[in-house]
Order: structure tokens, then sequence, then C-alpha cells
């Protein structure tokens, strides 16, 4: 049997379902995990997304919970388009399923070519997606860098659905660091919670990566704690800006996944209205703002050693 590693479907090759007798030409490889790979593929001039796995169960899973969600919430623009298995030419056959091909690159690589500027934009993309599922009863379950892709104006996406759960059940499929039961701070019974929580992970290792790994990699199990992110975004001028989301998201505090909705969008428009009134100030005004924040900051300094 083909391991994961060994499989590699060169560009042209044809992939013809077994059952549904659809044929998909490869284009490229666009990324691959531990239950399978996923390649560019065209069908009948479109493009789309073909998954291709090594457990039938596993991969049969995934596409029904693909479909249960497409259903149920079609603001999520998911699409199934086939369901099938191939026999390729070593004799072996494999499942697939076609799906919507959604562009762009991973968000990590993303925020490097462009800016961390984008992310409270990316964040507030992605919040709105993950609430459209949390309406339906769902969690994303494996929210994490790898299984989201921004394209041009930092619309996001999701893609890997094979962690999704029905609120009340064991969570499917997570990755540790983004997980709330490896920092004590909850369990894996899947509520809206824990995708907030996950995003929050998400949004301390996006803007401070070395600090987050050094957390994860020093620190014993039964020591981390929310403090541990806590206080790296503290000390994080983006982070900042964030810092009362992340401490409801990281406390579990929020009462519906609408709430931490409205929460985002009225810190980035805060944030926003800031950055347009100092924009706003003539150029000596802005001079004496940056002179008397610097005097403000040295008062404050003077009055911290003299108590
Ligand atoms: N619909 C899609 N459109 C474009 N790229 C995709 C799509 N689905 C997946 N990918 C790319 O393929 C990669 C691997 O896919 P996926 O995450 O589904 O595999 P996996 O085996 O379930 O991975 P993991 O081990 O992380 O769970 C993704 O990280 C993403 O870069």
């Amino acid at each position: 049997m083909t391991t994961p590693n060994q499989l590699q479907l060169e560009r042209g090759t044809t992939i013809f379902g077994k059952w549904q007798k659809q044929k998909y030409v490869v284009e490229r490889l666009l990324g691959e995990g531990a239950n399978g790979q996923v390649y560019l593929v065209h069908h009948k001039r479109e493009q789309y997304a073909l998954k291709i796995g090594f457990d039938v169960v596993d991969l049969q899973a995934e596409a029904n919970v693909l479909r249960m969600i497409a259903k149920q919430q079609p603001e999520l623009y998911i699409q199934l388009l086939d369901v099938d298995d191939v026999q390729l030419p070593t004799g072996e056959s494999h499942p697939f399923y076609i799906m919507r091909f959604v562009e762009g690159v991973t968000v990590t690589q993303f925020l490097q070519q462009q800016s961390v500027d984008w992310f409270p934009l990316i964040g507030l993309h992605l919040l709105e997606k993950l609430s459209k599922l949390h309406q339906i009863g769902w969690i994303f379950g494996d929210v994490k860098a790898d299984n989201i892709l921004v394209s041009k104006y930092g619309k996001a996406e999701l893609v890997d659905y094979g962690g999704a759960t029905e609120f009340g059940k064991s969570v499917r499929q997570f990755t540790e660091i983004y997980d709330r039961g490896y920092w004590n701070a909850g369990s894996r019974s899947a509520d809206f919670k824990y995708d907030l929580f996950s995003f929050a992970v998400l949004a301390v290792q996006l803007l401070e990566p070395e600090k987050l790994n050094a957390i994860t990699k020093q620190s014993l199990p039964q020591n981390r704690s929310i403090s541990n992110l806590l206080d790296i975004a503290e000390n994080n001028g983006q982070l900042k800006q964030v810092a009362p989301w992340l401490h409801k998201a990281l406390h579990g505090q929020f009462v519906h996944s609408e709430e931490s909705l409205a929460l985002w969008r009225s810190l980035l428009r805060q944030h926003h209205r800031k950055k347009v009134a100092v924009n706003r100030l003539p150029l000596w005004l802005k001079g004496l703002a940056a002179i008397s924040g610097a005097m403000l900051a040295g008062a404050t300094f003077i009055w911290f050693i003299g108590l």
C-alpha cells in the first residue's frame, strides 16, 4: 500500500472516477497532510481541488461532514462536487473527493509577504466564517495557520473541514498548541468557545511566533496556562489592540459567537478611528503630540520610580 509521502500525481495525470465516471486532470499539488493530498485539477474547463486519501473510512467521513455543512449553511460556499475512488496505474485504489478550489497562500505566508497590519482584517473574515458555522451547531475544530488561506485584499477562507464537529461531541481533529486542553483551559468537547480559544492562540502565534514557541518548548505541561498567552499579548502592539477580545476568548467568557464577532468589529473600528484622527492632525501638531507623548512617558516613569 502506498504511504502518504510515496504518492505523487504528476501534472497531466488523469483521475477517472470508478463509479461516477468523471474525469479530472491534475495540474499541481496544493498541499498535503496526515489524511491525504490535495491537488489542483481541471474538469470541463473549471478548476477544482481534489483530495485523495489513504483511508476510505476517514475520507468518506470527511466528505459526509462537508456535504452536511454545505447543505445547512450555503453561505460558507462549501462545494462537494464528487466523491469516488480511483484506480491508479500501480493498481492501487484510493478514495477521493472534489471540492471548491480556494485560491490563496497560508495566512503565515500572507502576513510575511504583505504586512502584519492585515491581521485584524483577516481575523474579522475568519470570525465571520466561524460564526456562520456556529450558527448551525458545528465547530471547525482544527483552527490553525495551515488551514487558513488568504487571497487578495485579505480575504480569508477555511480549508480542511476534517475536524468539524457537532456541538456536544468530542472534537474530531485538533492540533496540540491550538487546543484548549493543551493549555489546561477546558475540555475537548465541541462548543463554539473551543474555536474562539484556538483563534486566540493563532493570533498570538502569528504575531509572536518565537515567544509562543519558547513557551511550548520550555514549560511543563502542568504549568502551561492562558496567562502565558496573555502575557505575550500584553507586550505586542498589534495584539494589545485586541487584548479585550483575547482575554474573553481565552477565559471562555463569550456568551455566543456573534458577541465575539461584534467585539472584534468594534475594536477594529476604534483602532481605525484612532489612526484616522492621527493622520488628520497637521504636521506641527503631530510633532507636538509626539513630544507630549514622550513627556507623558517620562512623567509616568518618574512617577513610578518615585513610588
Ligand atoms: N479546497 C482547497 N483549495 C486549495 N487548497 C487546499 C484546499 N484544501 C486543502 N488545500 C491545501 O492542502 C493542504 C492539505 O489539505 P488538508 O488540510 O485537507 O489535508 P490533511 O491531510 O487533512 O491535513 P492535516 O494533517 O493538517 O489535517 C492545506 O493545508 C491547504 O494548503
